[in-house]
């Protein structure tokens, strides 16, 4: 299970574990054995927190981590030995290396789903160590012999010395991951996790992404490599075989993944158990199959969730406690959680843009959907006044959740065209879609669960105000800025859509779901979108909930002067916020014009029974 802590709130445990292991490392007078064991446990560290960035918060996997340790051990060992390199460009260049062959694979891998890349990462973990056993590159790798490591700078493999550097490097990657963690990379691989059609429709280049998350994973991967040779000062292949990338995923199992600080916790489990303290290898086997059994089946959440469980149960029943949790989270919350707030950006006026002036927002011209021999939608035609709202209504199966798709690019025709704005999308990607100003919200809140609810806000601007990687690294000393515009137009499209300042630093998964449509709503708002695409958004709602969301959507429609395309079932809320609507039935369109208009057709009605020009609150389904 994936804990996912909200914003900054993992870099202080998560540097405390690594802080107080090393710290404990070197104060302690050690037996020699267990000193040279935890400094190989924490080099794993590293490399379990890369393979967790890619798995519990990017949603990928990849079963060739150890294969990326090896390549980094070895390249830098090869530099050294071969060319004679000084230590710190070899290590430069090993990770280096490693970085240029990550983005090769990753060019490839990340067109997959999860089973192909699963597959492909292991079939390149064999690859690697078939390489490095065989002869033919033996004189630079040592072959099946193996190759031995120079001494590190003069340390002592093992030494205190030793363990002070390694404690040090896994510090510093804990911050990086962290502060890369609650950025707007961070955010969209947590977006890409959740769901990947919804994070291109949200304008995230997905496999750039995905690249971006697996090179990390590598280069980490790398550093382990590099520090790992160092302590065991002897490579040899059959150690980054698969048994050692099974190994690494169970250190996030053991751990928690989805957090930073578990992998460190999961790494010291899994390389001092077997390791040190059960150095038999058949009782070991067996232990460490049984300890993983119970992580898997009773602890999901692995040692950090537990932790962080009993930790919130004892701060909400010691009050004491209790306190001071609250005066170390507001320390670190950002405005709207417990601080004040930024004073709020007056968001963008699409009125200015022109083009939503007058004219055409959206035109659909004979459009045709398959799904194989299945026709979807058949000869479509709808036009959308810029500035206006326009329902798509009728009954299930429609194709009203289909042509919406197909909108926002999710979807392709086979036949006939979509332009928007006045220019066509054929053959146009979805976040291409979404950089022509098309958001879309969906029937079930695509909110990403696991970040809190002013991030998932923070989301629909990213794409608008664009980062980088480098940036997003060095935190709020290069992201301050843009971070604090992100964080005050959130927090405008939060008023306007009526969520209280006190929900606003909740993971968004524990929200009610009028609020996750909000939510939903707000991230849709925030950007620079000019076309609304809302699917269903009042399925679920009170009466109540639908007169308050009809008020929101009419406030924002009069003050930003956005084109709505809403789909819903409910005709009182139709009467009352849209212009014009078109109904489909069987994937055709039977009528549009003014609501008025299409529904005093005896037809229409005929074909939707229950239609009552009812006010709101008595509103019926289609
Ligand atoms: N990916 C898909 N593959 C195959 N068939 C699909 C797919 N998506 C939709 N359909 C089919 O296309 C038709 C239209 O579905 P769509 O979801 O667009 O209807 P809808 O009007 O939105 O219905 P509802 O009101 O129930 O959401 C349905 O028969 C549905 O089963």
């Amino acid at each position: 299970m994936i804990i996912g802590d909200a914003k900054n709130r993992t870099l202080v445990p998560s540097v405390a574990i690594a802080g107080v292991v090393t710290v404990a490392g070197l104060a302690l007078p050690l037996d020699p054995a267990l000193q040279y064991t935890l400094i190989g446990a924490l080099a794993w560290a590293i490399a379990a927190i890369g393979l967790d960035v890619l798995v519990g918060f990017t949603g990928q996997v990849s079963f060739g981590q150890a294969a990326f340790v090896a390549i980094g051990a070895y390249a830098t060992s090869a530099f050294r030995l071969s060319m004679g390199l000084p230590l710190v460009l070899a290590v430069v260049l090993g990770v280096g290396v490693t970085g240029v062959i990550a983005l090769a694979l990753g060019s490839v891998v990340v067109r997959y789903r999860i089973f192909g890349i699963a597959t492909a990462t292991l079939f390149f973990g064999y690859v690697v160590v078939t390489v490095l056993t065989g002869d033919t590159f033996s004189t630079v790798f040592g072959g099946a012999n193996g190759l031995a490591v120079p001494e590190f700078a003069g340390l002592e493999a093992g030494g205190k010395g030793y363990l002070a550097v390694t404690g040090v490097v896994l510090i510093l990657v804990v911050v990086a991951t962290c502060l890369l963690n609650d950025s707007q990379t961070g955010r969209a691989f947590r977006m890409v996790k959740t769901n990947e059609a919804v994070a291109a429709s949200a304008g995230i280049r997905v496999r750039q992404v995905k690249m971006i998350s697996f090179a990390y994973c590598c280069v980490l991967a790398a550093i382990a490599g590099v520090l790992y040779s160092g302590v065991v000062g002897y490579l040899s292949p059959e150690g980054f075989g698969i048994k050692q990338s099974v190994n690494i995923f169970a250190m996030l199992v053991v751990g928690g993944a989805g957090t930073v600080g578990g992998p460190i916790l999961g790494a010291l489990l899994v390389t001092i158990l077997p390791g040190y303290l059960l150095r038999d290898g058949h009782v070991s086997a067996v232990v460490f199959a049984a300890v993983l059994l119970v992580f898997l089946i009773l602890l999901p959440e692995g040692i950090y969730g537990l932790v962080h469980r009993w930790a919130t149960v004892l701060g909400r029943t010691v009050p004491g406690l209790s306190a001071a949790a609250l005066r170390s989270r507001s320390r670190w919350a950002t405005a709207g959680r417990a601080g004040p707030r930024p004073p709020a950006e007056t968001p963008p006026d699409r009125r200015s843009s022109g083009s939503d002036t007058g004219g055409l927002a959206l035109e659909v011209d004979g459009l045709q959907v398959r799904f194989g021999d299945f026709v979807a939608l058949s000869q479509v035609d709808v036009r959308i006044e810029s500035g206006s709202v326009h329902a798509i209504v009728g009954p299930n199966g429609a194709g009203k959740t289909t042509l919406l798709n197909t909108v926002c690019g999710l979807y392709l025709p086979s036949q006939g065209d979509i332009r928007i704005f006045g220019s066509s999308i054929r053959g146009v990607k979805p976040h291409r879609i979404r950089d022509r100003g098309v958001v879309r919200t969906f029937q079930t809140p695509a909110i990403v669960p696991d970040l809190d609810v002013v991030a998932n806000v923070k989301l629909g601007l990213d794409t608008d105000l664009k980062g980088s990687l480098w940036t997003d690294l060095l935190g709020p000393l290069a992201t301050g800025g843009r971070e604090r515009v992100l964080e005050s137009r959130a927090q405008w499209a939060l008023d306007a859509v009526g969520i209280a300042a006190r929900r606003r630093g909740m993971l968004a998964r524990n929200l009610d779901l009028s609020e996750q449509k909000r939510v939903e709503l707000a991230r849709g708002l925030v950007g620079q979108g000019r076309l609304l695409l809302l699917d269903e958004p009042t399925a679920g709602l009170s009466a109540d909930e639908m007169q308050a969301l009809a008020q929101t959507l009419r406030q924002v429609h009069r003050d930003f002067g956005l084109t709505i395309m809403v789909v819903s079932h409910h005709i009182g809320f139709i009467r009352d916020i849209a212009d014009a609507m078109t109904v489909l039935d069987y994937g055709r369109v039977v009528g549009t014009g003014t609501p008025d208009d299409v529904l005093a057709r005896a037809d229409i009605a005929a074909t939707f029974m229950g239609v009552e020009t009812a006010p709101l609150a008595e509103a019926e389904d289609l």
